[in-house]
């Protein structure tokens, strides 16, 4: 595959997808971003990015629209990256979930805990330094009704991002960004800043991953 054209899918059942479209725009690598909304568009995609929303009603909207099993398939194989609620659907595990459970796509070795920090009016907004993906300077992390990574399951799930300072119950060093593979997960919004460095490391990575396949 020539590394300068790959296809980036954002899911666009629910949540946060057009500003990740737009943050695609500016990574040379990209030929495309485009919206996937049904089975066909995924298969046209090189890899994909889950956005932030509500994992309980993209859960829903992804079972009524027969997306369920196709996107499970998918990420078990494909680069993708889910952000907030789409770190929460990546998970293997979530805790917080609604009564009865919610439908995941069951990929990423994690227990996730939605909601960590309570409701919509305790979002914030932190600098994180994720040294593996973006050196010395720091990323403004947004976090809006955000999950955390509470559990870890396999040795392959490498943490690259810790909060690093408490925030009301949640201990300073809590896990808020981790790769697994083909797997990127981070608890927080970097669609909603004007930093594109975490979206060009996912590029990046969904080039090698493809490259070696
Ligand atoms: N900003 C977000 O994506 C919030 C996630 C939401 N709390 C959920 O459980 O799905």
């Amino acid at each position: 595959m020539a590394s300068a054209c790959i296809t980036v899918g954002v899911l666009a059942l629910q949540g946060a997808f057009i500003e990740h479209i737009h943050m695609l725009t500016r990574i040379p690598q990209v030929k495309e971003a485009i919206p996937v909304r049904t089975e066909e568009q995924l298969n046209s995609v090189d890899c994909l990015i889950i956005p932030g929303g509500e994992s309980t009603a993209m859960a829903l909207i992804a079972e009524r629209c027969n997306m369920l099993e196709p996107l499970r398939a998918f990420v078990q194989k494909k680069p993708t990256w889910g952000t907030c609620a789409g770190m929460i659907m990546l998970a293997k595990e979530a805790t917080g979930a609604k009564r009865g459970g919610q439908q995941l796509f069951n990929a990423l070795d994690v227990v996730v805990q939605r909601n960590q920090f309570g409701s919509q009016k305790e979002s914030f907004q932190t600098k994180l330094h994720l040294p593996e993906l973006l050196g010395d300077v720091p990323f403004d992390a947004v976090f809006i009704r955000a999950p955390v990574i509470a559990e870890i399951k396999s040795p392959k799930v490498k943490i690259v991002g810790r909060l690093e300072q408490k925030h009301g119950q949640t201990e300073a060093e809590t896990a808020v960004a981790v790769v697994e593979d083909h797997l990127f997960a981070t608890a927080f919004h970097p669609e909603l800043t004007n930093d594109n460095r975490l979206h060009q490391f996912f590029v990046d990575m969904a080039i090698k991953h493809l490259e070696q396949q």
